[in-house]
């Protein structure tokens, strides 16, 4: 019976590996009876008592999600960490929902969240759990956001703000719940850049994305509050890992300064 669950699961998640054969790469999440064949990675994925398809051989390798406002500063730092060579960097895949197939979710969302949001939010969890099951090619990785910020700061603040209707909401739980419950999806450091919302709304302005014009300073305030209440307050989810916090108010050179007298906690993440 464990075999044909352990088929099964495989089934649905093999092509999330194309690149990588069955038996060297996706194994499942410990159990007593499959442990004697398969081994689990022992850190940090983010939930337990559930069987999880799982990468061999990263133990040793250490993930870092990125996360922050819009326009905190995420990308930028990425770019900085991106310069040392133990890291790999991976950046949120912004333009795949800007253009699937010619459409642009992202653009759609903003124009009209109760309609669209269910659409971004489903093509969000997708990419982000793509990004998640990608082979690691260096010790540590350091990647923008996560599917648990996609569902736990954006999902949440359509809902909460009356924009996502009720069956929409349902469906993306649901989905998230399955993803989060069968995959692995490890995770060592949370870096949370905090930023106000006026400060994230001045560098949107600056960075002048045409999908994002519409954006008010209200709506930055609200995935500030999300974010805040996730991962300082702990008020609202269960947060996967430690989190560093990096004030990320002030001008670049500050931000470097910053970043370099992080560096080792980041580099540690592994140890
Ligand atoms: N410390 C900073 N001070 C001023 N501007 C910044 C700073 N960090 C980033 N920026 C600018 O703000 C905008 C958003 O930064 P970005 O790194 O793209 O944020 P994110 O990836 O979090 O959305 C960009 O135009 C970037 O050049
Ligand atoms: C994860 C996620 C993002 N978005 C939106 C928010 C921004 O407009 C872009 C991401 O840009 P950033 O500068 O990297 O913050 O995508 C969203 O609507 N839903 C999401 O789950």
């Amino acid at each position: 019976m464990m075999v044909d669950l352990l088929k099964e699961l495989c089934r649905v998640v093999l092509p999330l590996y194309p690149h990588k054969s069955l038996s060297t790469q996706v194994l499942v999440r410990q159990t007593p009876a499959l442990g004697k064949h398969l081994s689990g990675r022992s850190r940090s994925c983010t939930s337990v008592n559930h069987r999880k398809l799982v990468r061999n051989g990263e133990e040793k390798k250490s993930v870092i999600w990125l996360e922050g406002n819009i326009a905190s500063g995420k990308t930028t730092c990425l770019e900085y960490f991106s310069k040392t060579s133990e890291i790999e960097v991976l950046t949120e895949p912004v333009s795949k929902w800007r253009n699937v197939q010619g459409c642009n979710p992202l653009g759609l969302m903003y124009q009209d969240p109760s309609r669209w949001g269910l659409t971004l939010q489903t093509y969000v969890q997708l990419t982000m759990l793509d990004r998640h099951v990608l082979p690691m090619s260096a010790p540590i990785r350091m990647m923008e956001r996560s599917i648990y910020s996609a569902k736990y700061i954006f999902v949440e603040n359509l809902y909460k703000s009356g924009k996502m209707p009720e069956v929409d909401f349902a469906v993306l739980s649901e989905w998230f719940e399955w993803i989060i419950k069968n995959i692995a999806i490890p995770v060592d450091l949370i870096v949370y850049l905090q930023t106000s919302p006026q400060t994230c709304y001045e560098r949107l302005k600056q960075r002048c994305r045409e999908e994002e014009k519409v954006i008010p300073l209200e709506y930055l305030e609200s995935i500030h509050n999300l974010y805040e209440d996730w991962l300082i307050h702990h008020k609202s989810f269960e947060v996967p890992a430690p989190v560093l916090v990096i004030p990320a108010d002030h001008d670049l050179k500050k931000m470097l300064y910053q970043y370099e007298e992080n560096r080792e906690k980041i580099l540690m993440a592994h140890c």
